[in-house]
């Protein structure tokens, strides 16, 4: 039995010879860890598109897509790969959507759709909307999925099997449009869940933002360590510091970009953090066993429950 299909927010994936693909002409701008994920997905299983494009403004990245032949075609001119697409994917950093939103928008055609993958939906969103065309629907969306790693060697075509993607569509977004998004998150083996831009943001805040942001602190606060003290603090990191530094290795452009544009959610979910790691002192402090004991099941019951949903 297809217990994938049991699952209610996850379709089966079809393969190329049951279905025809999404779009005709799909372009992901950013071909680099999602972008081209999304690439290599398109190209091994043949159901999201018949032909995909990518865009990159560095050369180099260019080249590397070529040489790994990920795409059919290659360019730095996102405007003119727009004018063909019937689906262009926004794979930038978040501080570049925007930008990269007014170039590609007044060359799409009629009826083709914009989407987008960023990590934080509020400001992405009010950085393109100036620049939409009642024409052109937008979808935005967020695949929870991701490595540490970077660039258009990271990707892989099972990046997004059994991880949700959040679509946070507009009230203006046509339902066919986010139809068409959302089978093409299907098809890549996500799971779907549709919600509000700002919604998203705090759950993004708590479940991956803050995460990241306590682990490129403590990365800081054992080296600033082992520095003042000239030990060999680093040296003798076991494996649960070692998970932290694998975190800690992510990109900075992409994660200054997601800090300074979820700044609210990211301070607010920051000051709950630090009210209940306060609460932990305390309870250490004045030997509270019960307290410390029920905060460690806690944690125990939240891995336990993720393996059992494939989600760790
Ligand atoms: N890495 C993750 O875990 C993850 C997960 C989900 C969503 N996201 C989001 O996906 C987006 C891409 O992240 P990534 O990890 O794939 O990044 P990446 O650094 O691997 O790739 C980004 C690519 O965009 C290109 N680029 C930058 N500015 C551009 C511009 N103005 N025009 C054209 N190309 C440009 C870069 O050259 C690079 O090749 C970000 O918005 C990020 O928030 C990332
Ligand atoms: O697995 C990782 O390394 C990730 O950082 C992936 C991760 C996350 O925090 O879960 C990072 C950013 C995204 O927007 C979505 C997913």
């Amino acid at each position: 039995m297809d217990t994938a299909a049991c699952a209610p927010d996850r379709a089966p994936v079809p393969s190329a010879e049951e279905i025809a693909p999404v779009f005709d002409t799909l372009v992901v701008v950013g071909p680099g860890l999602i972008g081209s994920s999304v690439l290599r997905r398109a190209k091994e299983y043949g159901t999201l598109a018949r032909r995909v494009i990518a865009v990159d403004i560095s050369p180099e990245v260019c080249a590397r897509v070529a040489e790994l032949g990920i795409a059919d075609e290659v360019t730095t001119d996102a405007a003119q790969a727009a004018v063909v697409a019937d689906c262009v994917m926004l794979c930038v950093p978040v501080g570049a959507m925007g930008p990269v939103a007014a170039s590609v928008l007044p060359a799409m055609r009629p009826g083709a759709i914009l989407t987008e993958v960023g990590s934080t939906k509020v400001s992405v969103i009010e950085a393109i909307t100036p620049y939409l065309r009642p024409d052109v629907p937008y979808v935005p969306a967020h695949p929870m999925a991701g490595t540490e790693f970077s660039g258009p060697d990271a990707g892989f075509a099972t990046l997004f099997e059994d991880r949700w993607c959040l679509l946070t569509p507009l009230e203006s977004t046509p339902a066919d449009a986010v139809k068409a998004v959302r089978t093409l998150w299907e098809r890549c083996g996500a799971r779907l869940r549709e919600m509000a831009p700002a919604h998203h943001d705090r759950v993004c805040a708590m479940v991956s933002h803050l995460p990241h942001l306590l682990a490129f602190t403590i990365c800081g606060t054992a080296d600033d360590l082992a520095d003042e003290t000239r030990s060999e603090v680093l040296d003798f990191a076991a494996s649960g510091f070692r998970d932290f530094t694998r975190i800690a290795a992510s990109d900075p452009i992409m994660w200054r970009d997601i800090f300074l544009l979820n700044r609210d959610a990211l301070l607010e979910m920051l000051a709950r953090f630090m009210e209940d790691a306060q609460a932990m002192a305390r309870a250490i402090r004045w030997g509270d066993e019960d307290y410390i004991v029920d905060r460690i099941e806690r944690g125990r019951k939240i891995r336990k429950s993720l393996i059992e949903n494939r989600q760790a």
